[in-house]
């Protein structure tokens, strides 16, 4: 089938910006369209399947894994493809927006792998969208090198070292408002695959990589196989052979835990693996037993990989992946280096720490986020792999996991500190203020801060409150004193959108699924209308 025969219209609902036309072409958008309406119904319906899976488990529903999928995960026979050009040696990958200065900088750091984030490092105002997709297309066609007014240069080293570029596109609960189909907002999910596949999958191919993605935030097996489909029809419609994508799928919900083999099943031939994307993983287990009292968690710093729960998580996570031939790629490690010598030791120390027990748990790589902890990722997987690219061969047949495993939190259960509620306060005040302001990750107080760590500070507050272990007053009274700081160090915040997000995310009575999708609505787009 041709593009040029697709008919889907697509509505621009902003004004021109500076090479949107590049990206926004009537055969982009049409290609995108065309996938919308092959997708979007099935999308909707699964999205409503998450909302029913929610109410049952908080009725008690046990959680457990699939008794209809036995037969996927007692076959050995199958495995995933093998890994592509460009992905075999996976050991260190960086992640960040699609911002053309970081974009310079994390193909240059040395890491093999390049996360492209439009889901939990940006703030999808429309300029970082179609600007993302701009610094992809830039990058890829190596014309991506500038010069700042300040005379500071950024230019792709030419020696042929840069890091495999991997996107990954918003989750399927996210909308794009200002691209409308049918009346109604594009899926986001397929604006951000879409867009990077029409304009870079072929010449991802001719550049001896391919279009590869990271996909997040999947609840079930069903939303794998939707991908798929996806993938199916975006190859078939440009003429791309099919098993050309590669996905790996961020495990990074309680109940995408149960079905990870049926997840790498779904996606096969389009499978590069699983990633432990820890932090919204956190925030899943929270909002998804939010009502139980042994889901009650300390202070957030007191949950960490080394907690049981998270141990056989991650090591769950290895066995099946490496028992199908996928990668199995580690978390972050929120520690980021500043400017004081001291803390960055402790920073370092911190992260070699994580990397060396995933390293040693049979992980293949995995993720930093920044240039600074290149280096030591790599040391710790160099220590293991040596020259091997991977260590698929480690089928860690020794790991047995039980659902009472996954979900035995009440072990390191405990009430928070007052300091821990005036942190989660505090981070997700500061975090909502960057996000309204278009920045989705920032640095605070030595931490990464994103999209999935600032879900965690708020509902950690809803729990809480919900389970009386703080009072609502205190809560007030620390979030008065916050937002006052906030705009002391920050005039220019918004602080009444910021304090009125924070209040309908962590305050109300129900718990909102996630901040993004109201907050885009309301912020976001009235802003961005305002301004054009
Ligand atoms: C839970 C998850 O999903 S994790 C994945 C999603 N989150 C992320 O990807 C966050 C990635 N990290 C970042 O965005 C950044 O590191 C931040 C926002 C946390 C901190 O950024 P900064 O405040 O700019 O850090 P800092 O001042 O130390 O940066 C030093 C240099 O490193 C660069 N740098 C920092 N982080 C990155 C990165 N992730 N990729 C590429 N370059 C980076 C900066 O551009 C800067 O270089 P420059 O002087 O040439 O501009
Ligand atoms: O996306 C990664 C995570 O930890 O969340
Ligand atoms: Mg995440």
């Amino acid at each position: 089938m041709s593009t040029s025969a697709l008919t889907h219209r697509i509505r621009v609902l902003a004004a021109a910006g500076h090479r949107h036309d590049e990206i926004l072409t009537p055969a982009a958008l049409d290609f995108v369209g065309s996938l919308a309406a092959a997708f979007d119904e099935r999308r909707q319906e699964l999205l409503k399947e998450r909302r029913r899976q929610a109410i049952r488990l908080s009725a008690g529903s046990p959680l457990d894994f699939p008794l209809v999928t036995g037969a996927v995960r007692a076959d050995p026979s199958w495995r995933v493809a093998p890994p592509a050009p460009g992905l075999r040696d996976r050991r260190v990958e960086i992640t960040g927006p699609p911002d053309r200065r970081l974009a310079v900088n994390a193909l240059n750091s040395g890491a093999a792998v390049w996360m492209a984030d439009f889901e939990d490092a940006t703030s999808p105002t429309w300029d970082n969208i179609v600007g993302g997709q701009l610094t992809l297309l830039d990058a890829i066609e190596r014309r991506i090198d500038f010069t700042t007014p300040e005379g500071k240069e950024y230019r792709l080293r030419e020696d042929g070292r840069l890091a495999t570029i991997v996107v990954r596109p918003r989750g399927w609960h996210l909308t794009e408002e200002y691209l409308e189909w049918d009346g109604r907002p594009l899926p986001a999910s397929l604006v951000d695959f879409g867009l990077y596949f029409f304009h870079c999958a072929q010449r991802q191919i001719d550049a001896g990589h391919g279009p590869y993605f990271y996909l997040p935030k999947l609840e079930n097996r069903y939303e794998a196989r939707l991908w798929n489909e996806v993938f199916v029809l975006a190859q078939d419609l440009l003429g791309i052979p099919r098993g050309t994508v590669r996905a790996t799928v961020l495990i990074e919900t309680v109940t995408a835990a149960f079905e990870m083999e049926e997840i790498l099943y779904e996606l096969r031939e389009h499978s590069s693996g699983l990633n432990a994307g820890r932090w919204d993983y956190l925030f899943s287990l929270i909002k998804t037993f939010g009502h139980r009292t042994d889901f009650l968690l300390p202070d957030r710093p007191r949950v960490t990989m080394t907690a049981p729960f998270m141990r056989a998580y991650a090591q769950l996570l290895v066995r099946t992946c490496h028992r199908r031939g996928a990668h199995a790629i580690g978390g972050m490690a929120a520690h980021v280096p500043g400017k004081d010598p001291a803390a960055d030791e402790a920073a370092l120390a911190t992260v070699r720490l994580d990397k060396e027990r995933e390293a040693e748990d049979g992980f293949d790589g995995s993720w930093v986020a920044h240039p600074g902890l290149v280096p030591v990722c790599r040391e710790v997987f160099d220590g293991v792999l040596g020259e091997r690219p991977h260590q698929l061969d480690r089928t860690r047949d020794d790991v047995e996991v039980t659902a009472a495993d996954l979900l035995s939190v009440r072990r390191v259960s405990g009430p928070p500190t007052p300091e821990g509620v005036r942190t989660d306060i505090a981070v997700a005040l500061r975090y909502f203020d960057a996000w309204l302001r278009g920045q989705g990750a920032v640095a605070l107080h030595g931490l990464m801060e994103d999209a999935a760590t600032a879900e965690i500070a708020r509902v950690q507050i809803w729990q809480w409150l919900r389970h009386r272990v703080i009072d609502r007053d205190t809560v007030l009274r620390l979030l008065d004193e916050e937002v006052a700081a906030l705009g002391a160090a920050y005039p220019w915040a918004a602080v009444d959108d910021v304090r009125d997000l924070f209040e309908r995310t962590a305050l109300a009575q129900e718990l909102p699924l996630f901040f993004t999708p109201d907050a885009y609505s309301r912020h976001l787009v009235r802003r961005a209308e305002v301004r054009s």
